[in-house]
């Protein structure tokens, strides 16, 4: 049965609200089967040693009782107990050769299964990444980080058991009990039917007593979901915290979720600690059953000592196949929930796709314009209302406005990071849309606010612009945006490692870097999201001279917050709820007295 993991319910309290939307089991479907066998398909081939190896290992398990009946039965004198010491020692070997080519099977099997199942992960997890790769930013808006992550991580590693285990022991655990019945059934078809009340018993219990451990392992993995969360916000918001004193609250919540984790998982376990008595004794009923019957039919002469043998240890192997079959249940009910959530990742198409026919975008000059233009990121709520924009190639724009007004949505239709849903970008004449992706965006730089700083060295982090870079590209960049003397003051110069997210460096010096990076891929046009933060004049004259060497010769947009940055623009466009309502240089639209004028009036007022 499909088991909705309270998807509603949140735990609450304060400010703090979690929901699990995480839908853990879900019922069997075979569609999604075969699908997933896709990706095991390739390893078929792989797959008739460890099928070979399994079969032997099985058959040797159960001819093993086979020869201690035979031994009991023709071999031992029952009255006197000695025997043919030789036809012993040689049953002996036999025995003991098995049991050897069992070991060696069974090691062959586990190691083989184990690679060929994380060759099959590796090869679902690769084809999410590169697929996430593709996706558009609409995709990304949607959903938050962590739940990527997780497609990648959690619910890739939730197939882990059945693709390393789940297939070769389904058809193992048949063979092998299959085997044991028939085995039984053919040496005594009425002592068979007695002893094998336990099987449907054992399912039964198995199969219900196992359902509520899952369901209280999923509680404490929830609860372990919840705590994690919190965990990673606290440490992540943990200067604001700090700031606004508020670590007893947190500590108190985090207790009260430590403790109910706590019981959660004491719960799981006691149930857990009773699943191997109860099934105990359901199987010491069988062997009750075998001996009370089983000595009567000897009594009476229809049955012998060897054979009673032969049959309490067949059935002591009964339990293993029921045991893991029910477990391959339960994988398989958690493996069509991640599959499910991951075929729903794969199945997303880029809303901003390439035409077929797409052609490279030529070599540009870095004529821009904007053709009446609509835009909404939501339906009727649009962002951009008949935006016409005409730049020529060189041209230095600043877009200005309140926040909200739709700069930044400006910017993500020239990279096409969107698509408008009404009127055209065009650069040099031709609409973005009829040219390959990888060619626009690498004639188009872009300089983002949230300077993105990757785990490295400052040399890599600069490179990125052009990955093929010599060193001296990379020192002539840095001195020209004003960044190498801050790079040589740093330990290890242009090999200094930066954590992640340039933590290290400061505002200013991240913007050098990213301008750096910028100039080394050398783009036509530049789009610069400029920083609000406020830095000391230093920086912002070492950023303003940068800024001249950066968009020398290039088609600028600039979201500019600076009135030293607005000043200098060719032109400025002025936004206000997604609409162009003022358009000029500065002076002229100082002298105009409308929106622009007041903004800057407004910025004065905080100076
Ligand atoms: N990913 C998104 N999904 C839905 N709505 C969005 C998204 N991004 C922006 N918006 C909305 O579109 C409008 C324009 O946003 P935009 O980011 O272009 O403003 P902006 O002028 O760049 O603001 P700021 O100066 O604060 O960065 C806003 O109303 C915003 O709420």
């Amino acid at each position: 049965m499909a088991t909705k993991a309270t998807a509603n319910e949140a735990v609450k309290r304060d400010r703090f609200v979690y929901t699990d939307d995480d839908v853990i089991e879900k019922s069997f479907n075979w569609q999604q089967m075969r699908r997933l066998y896709t990706y095991m398909k390739p390893h078929n081939r792989e797959l008739i040693p460890v099928l070979i190896m399994m079969m032997i290992g099985t058959l040797t398990r159960l001819g093993v009782p086979l020869l201690i009946y035979y031994a009991i039965d023709n071999v031992i004198n029952q009255k006197t107990g000695t025997g043919d010491t030789s036809t012993l020692w040689l049953l002996g070997a036999i025995m003991l050769g098995m049991y050897i080519i069992q070991l060696l099977a069974t090691q062959y099997r586990i190691k083989h299964t184990n690679i060929i199942g994380q060759k099959v992960l590796l090869s679902i997890r690769s084809h999410i990444f590169t697929h996430i790769q593709k996706l558009s930013f609409r995709f990304f808006d949607k959903r938050p980080a962590g739940s990527v992550l997780v497609r990648v991580t959690n619910d890739v590693n939730a197939l882990q058991d059945l693709f390393t285990n789940g297939v070769v022991n389904l058809l193992m655990d048949i063979i092998q009990l299959a085997g044991i019945i028939v085995i039984l059934l053919v040496i005594n078809f009425k002592l068979g039917l007695a002893v094998m009340i336990t099987v449907p018993l054992m399912f039964i219990i198995s199969t219900s007593l196992r359902k509520k451990i899952r369901f209280a392992w999923q509680e404490v993995r929830m609860k372990n979901s919840r705590i994690n969360s919190h965990l990673n916000e606290s440490i992540q918001g943990m200067k604001v915290t700090q700031a606004f004193v508020q670590e007893k609250n947190n500590i108190a919540f985090f207790e009260q979720m430590n403790a109910s984790n706590l019981k959660s998982w004491n719960r799981a376990s006691a149930m857990n600690q009773s699943f191997g008595p109860i099934i105990e004794v359901t199987a010491a009923l069988g062997t009750c059953i075998l001996y009370w019957y089983g000595s009567h039919l000897i009594s009476i002469g229809a049955f012998t000592i060897g054979l009673l043998v032969a049959y309490s240890t067949y059935m002591a192997h009964f339990w293993e196949p029921i045991n893991r079959l029910g477990q391959l249940y339960s994988q398989l009910l958690i493996a069509m929930a991640s599959s499910e959530r991951i075929f729903e990742f794969i199945d997303e198409q880029p809303t901003v796709e390439e035409k077929k026919d797409a052609k490279p975008l030529p070599q540009i000059r870095g004529d821009v314009s904007f053709d009446n233009i609509v835009f909404e990121y939501e339906p009727d709520r649009p962002a951009l209302k008949n935006i016409s924009i005409n730049v020529k190639a060189g041209q230095s724009i600043a877009l200005v406005g309140h926040t909200g007004s739709g700069k930044s949505t400006i910017i993500n239709l020239l990279c096409r990071f969107y698509d408008p849903v009404q009127g055209s970008v065009l650069i040099d004449g031709i609409d973005i849309r009829d040219v390959t992706l990888d060619s626009l965006r690498k004639q188009v730089g872009l300089v983002m606010q949230d300077t993105f700083i990757f785990s490295g060295t400052i040399r890599d982090n600069i490179r990125y612009g052009k990955l093929d870079a010599t060193h001296d590209e990379i020192v002539q960049v840095a001195k020209a945006v004003n960044a190498h003397d801050f790079i040589m003051s740093l330990p290890d110069g242009y090999d200094t490692q930066v954590e992640e997210r340039g933590n290290m460096l400061s505002m200013g010096q991240r913007q050098l870097l990213s301008f750096a990076r910028a100039l080394l891929s050398n783009p036509k046009i530049l789009i610069l999201d400029e920083a609000t933060a406020s830095i000391d004049t230093d920086t912002e004259l070492k950023i303003q001279e940068a800024l001249k060497v950066l968009l020398k010769g290039r088609t600028s947009f600039m979201i500019a917050h600076r009135l030293s940055t607005i000043r200098h623009a060719d032109d400025i466009i002025v936004l206000d709820h997604g609409q162009i309502v003022e358009q000029g240089n500065h002076e002229q639209l100082m002298e105009k007295q409308g929106v622009y004028h007041g903004l800057i009036k407004a910025q004065y007022r905080f100076l």
